[in-house]
């Protein structure tokens, strides 16, 4: 098997490459993990991050970076009906944060849009990952997928935007502790830059 060369290009930030990220880590895969300025990046390329960048071959949109790197990992769930299951649960949380105001430049609208958005949205999206979990382990199927971690890397986010919120959702903070305790995934954690967001 040739040895595959991986380049993870964005922001020192979690954001739209943790969930590459914790895939990398989660299978153990070596990476370079390069994170520019927000000031160099349209210098460098005019292009959208993160790319990651497969052997030199550029590859767009984090979602579909994550899936592909979730094959690799074989972590998109063991049979077609759940691999579209834990797309729609990526899809799920992949709507919630793109509601979150993260270019609303006055700090009192965007805290009251935040207020408004986890008082309105965020209940449901609870509601809806704790029903899907019932009382298994994991969200798709008996073992963990890409679903979960993506849940794990949102829950880490929306945390810092309102601490506690999923508090009252135990089932839930249940599936979040046995991502953390995904040993290549703590060590992660453990390991990475911290950033705000
Ligand atoms: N849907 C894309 C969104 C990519 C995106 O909007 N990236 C932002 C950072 S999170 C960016 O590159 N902004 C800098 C720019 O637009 O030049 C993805 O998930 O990768």
């Amino acid at each position: 098997m040739t040895m595959q060369s991986y380049k993870l290009t964005y922001f020192n930030m979690r954001g739209r490459a943790e969930l590459p990220r914790y895939i990398f880590a989660y299978a153990g895969i070596a990476f370079e993990d390069r994170r520019v300025e927000w000031n160099d990046w349209p210098s460098i390329k005019k292009r959208k991050l993160p790319v990651l960048e497969v052997n030199g071959v550029p590859l767009t949109q984090s979602l579909a970076i994550a899936r592909f790197l979730a094959k690799e990992a074989g972590l998109v769930g063991n049979s077609k009906l759940a691999e579209a299951q834990a797309d729609a649960l990526v899809d799920t949380l992949n709507d919630f944060t793109l509601l979150i105001p993260w270019r609303e430049d006055n700090p009192q609208i965007k805290t009251q849009k935040i207020d408004m958005l986890f008082q309105s949205h965020a209940p449901k999206l609870l509601d809806h990952l704790q029903c899907h979990l019932g009382d298994r382990e994991w969200l798709v199927g008996d073992s963990e997928t890409w679903a979960d971690l993506y849940c794990h890397v949102c829950f880490t986010t929306f945390s810092v935007l309102r601490p506690g919120f999923a508090d009252d959702h135990p089932a839930l903070c249940g599936l979040i502790d046995r991502v953390e305790a995904i040993p290549n995934v703590a060590k992660w954690i453990q390991s990475r830059p911290t950033t705000e967001f």
